[in-house]
């Protein structure tokens, strides 16, 4: 604009130091694009959703864990072609580091893991809530930030880990409401596409990039598969196997085309067994299809959908046995989750289960003259030390707008502090659903 004066800073990536604005011009008050405000009422969904989140993990013996949103870009440069790379949110500070806001959690939790070494003891059970990024251009008007319910498990190699984590999103499923006619989850693992590349002696540094390519069926032009994977040093008659496996959707099935001797039977068939046990089977079900798009996951993949095939995926995960030595560490066994904050709510609001939270105020506390503030905030003072909630009345106010605001603030109770009352130490407390008014002495206030 013209008020702000552009400095003839250093051009290039560099970030260039804040420039001067003259703030006569309006800024402008919407957030950045792809980004929310959580104004109050947003921002008690918001609170609603994290508080499920953290019960839940708790209830399952996680411990909280939180990382900074900005990290290292080499954090986030896998060589498979991942969406999540195209999309990175990275600059160059100030510093000339390449940095990025984070994409997702689980490289800052392998980090830390590392970090920690052998000072953590085993099994870590760690969960976070935080806000990733990514940068896409608005051509895609989709939204640059949302936030993640992560849970991972770290030092158990076998899939009664990945039943846990299953466990987990079912038992915050049922806590707001969800069924098993509402979501379920597709689960497979990884250790198929590897028994059928390993057939057709695919080099194993394809194995991510191959992922990568199926995770975009359904989402791109199969044809446009067939070329990728051919660009992956995949043969056509390997291509064609790969495409029939991936679309069995029974163990049975998978079971005559891989045979019963390879890991990735032999783990669905305990996971599906575990599941039994948990009695959760009927939220569960095979899909060879499944992959997931991230590249680190090395065996059972899942992810939670909704029954009417209107959303996206709810949430997904699955186990990621070797992204620790990726980053210079010893491998550990890890596997884990991430549940997005935005298609939840949308299922939520489509199912008509959106929670009714309104703010509630114990008290509205007023006084009924200039001088009798001080009282005012010594009765609100008495209130607050009893762990009562109040809002204090903070100018001299008529007496309509004070209802008009204990209405809007859905206050259950009206203190009046009036003069000849407060001279016998008492104060006028109306309980405003019943209009139930009562004189009462201010230190038997309960
Ligand atoms: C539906 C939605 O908001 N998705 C979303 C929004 N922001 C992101 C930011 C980083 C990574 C994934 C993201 C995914």
């Amino acid at each position: 604009s013209a008020n702000q004066k552009v400095r003839t800073g250093r051009s290039g990536s560099v970030s260039s130091p804040p420039v001067e604005y003259d703030n006569a011009e309006k800024i402008d008050v919407n957030p950045p694009k792809g980004t929310r405000d959580f104004p109050p009422e947003d921002m008690r969904l918001r609170n609603w959703l994290f508080q499920n989140f953290r019960e839940v993990s708790k209830q399952f013996g996680f411990e909280e864990v939180d990382f900074p949103v900005l990290e290292s870009e080499a954090l986030y440069i896998r060589k498979a072609g991942e969406e999540i790379r195209d999309q990175l949110y990275c600059f160059e500070d100030r510093g000339n580091r390449r940095v990025a806001l984070r994409p997702e959690l689980t490289p800052s939790l392998a980090r830390l893991v590392i970090q920690k070494g052998k000072s953590v003891s085993l099994p870590l059970k760690w969960f976070a809530i935080g806000q990733c990024w990514r940068y896409e251009r608005m051509t895609r008007g989709r939204r640059r930030e949302h936030y993640q319910w992560n849970m991972d498990i770290i030092g158990v190699p076998d899939v009664t880990a990945e039943a846990e984590l299953i466990s987990s999103i079912i038992t915050f499923f049922k806590r707001i409401g969800l069924t098993a006619s509402d979501v379920g989850f597709k689960i497979s693992s990884r250790k198929v596409l590897q028994e059928v590349l390993r057939c057709y002696s695919v080099p194993e540094n394809m194995f991510g990039r191959v992922c990568i390519i199926i995770d975009k069926i359904g989402k791109i032009p199969m044809d446009d598969i067939r070329k990728d994977l051919q660009s992956a040093d995949m043969s056509d008659v390997a291509i064609e196997e790969l495409l029939q496996v991936l679309s069995l959707k029974s163990l049975a099935k998978l079971e005559e085309k891989l045979g019963a001797s390879g890991e990735a039977l032999s783990d669905l068939k305990q996971l599906f067994s575990l599941a039994e046990k948990y009695g959760y089977s009927e939220w569960l079900q095979f899909d060879a299809s499944i992959v997931r798009g991230l590249a680190y996951y090395t065996g059972i993949v899942f992810e939670g959908f909704d029954r009417e095939g209107k959303l996206r995926a709810i949430c997904g995960g699955g186990r990621y046995d070797r992204l620790l030595s990726t980053f210079g560490g010893d491998d550990l066994p890890a596997c884990g989750f991430g549940f997005g904050d935005a298609v939840i709510v949308e299922l939520l609001k489509e199912r008509g289960l959106l929670p009714e939270l309104n703010l509630q105020v114990e008290n509205i506390v007023c006084s009924l003259d200039q001088e009798l503030q001080g009282a005012a905030s010594a009765v609100a003072t008495i209130l607050r030390e009893k762990g009562q909630s109040v809002d204090l009345v903070l100018e001299n106010k008529p007496l309509k707008w004070v209802f008009k605001r204990a209405a809007r603030i859905n206050a259950r109770r009206l203190i009046l502090v009036g003069n000849a009352e407060w001279q016998k130490g008492m104060v006028n407390v109306k309980t405003l659903s019943t209009g139930e008014q009562l004189e009462i002495k201010v230190n038997e206030l309960e």
